[in-house]
């Protein structure tokens, strides 16, 4: 739990989410149709509500896997060290391979990730995340799909914590601190 007062403003509302999921799906589908190969895998914690939303609106045969990397604690800032606390259950060598992450901000964890697993040589590696921050980058890294550009703020919701609360919020909303 934070030690400071704060509230949620929303930011993206669920009904824009569910909106923006269908029209990303429809362009996945095509980058993968007439494969029926295709892992999508989803990196915990963050984007298990955002892979549970994707996959069930994506028309095409795929499995699901996990992978868990944490590099922010309860903070509000990266440690810039991404540490994989759970691997993949299977291979992925020849298989084709959607990553879906939550949001991109300094990008050291997508980076990480997608290096880790183009090591395992898939036959295609693509990525997706709910959201960018661009304005963070400290690595060069740039999803397949984006869902939504964000300004420089502290989001939560939909699977997005903040001291590992607020993940069960059904929109995106920003952190304000109101004793500053
Ligand atoms: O681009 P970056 O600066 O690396 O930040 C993005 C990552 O940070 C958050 O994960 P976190 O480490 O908080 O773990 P969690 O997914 O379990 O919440 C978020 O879910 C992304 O995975
Ligand atoms: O804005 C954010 N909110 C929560 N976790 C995060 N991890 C990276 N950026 C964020
Ligand atoms: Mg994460």
């Amino acid at each position: 739990m934070s030690a400071r007062p704060y509230v949620i403003d929303e930011m993206i509302s669920a009904k824009a989410i569910a909106a923006r999921i269908e029209e990303l799906c429809r362009e996945i589908q095509e980058e993968f149709q007439g494969t029926d190969k295709l892992v999508v895998v989803g990196l915990l914690r963050g984007s298990f509500v955002f892979i549970a939303d994707l996959v069930r609106e994506l028309d095409l045969p795929i499995e699901v896997d996990f992978l868990e990397a944490s590099s922010y604690g309860d903070g509000m800032e990266s440690s810039r060290e991404v540490r994989i606390l759970k691997d993949l259950r299977g291979a992925i060598e020849g298989r084709d391979v959607l990553v879906v992450e939550d949001i991109v901000d300094t990008g050291h964890t997508l980076n990480h990730v997608t290096g880790l697993l183009k090591s395992r040589q898939p036959a295609r590696l693509k990525s997706i995340a709910l959201l960018d921050k661009p304005s963070r980058r400290e690595v060069d890294f740039k999803a397949s799909w984006t869902g939504f550009e964000i300004p420089d703020e502290f989001v939560v919701g939909y699977g997005i914590d903040f001291a590992q609360r607020n993940r069960n919020l059904p929109f995106i909303g920003s952190v304000r601190f109101t004793d500053a």
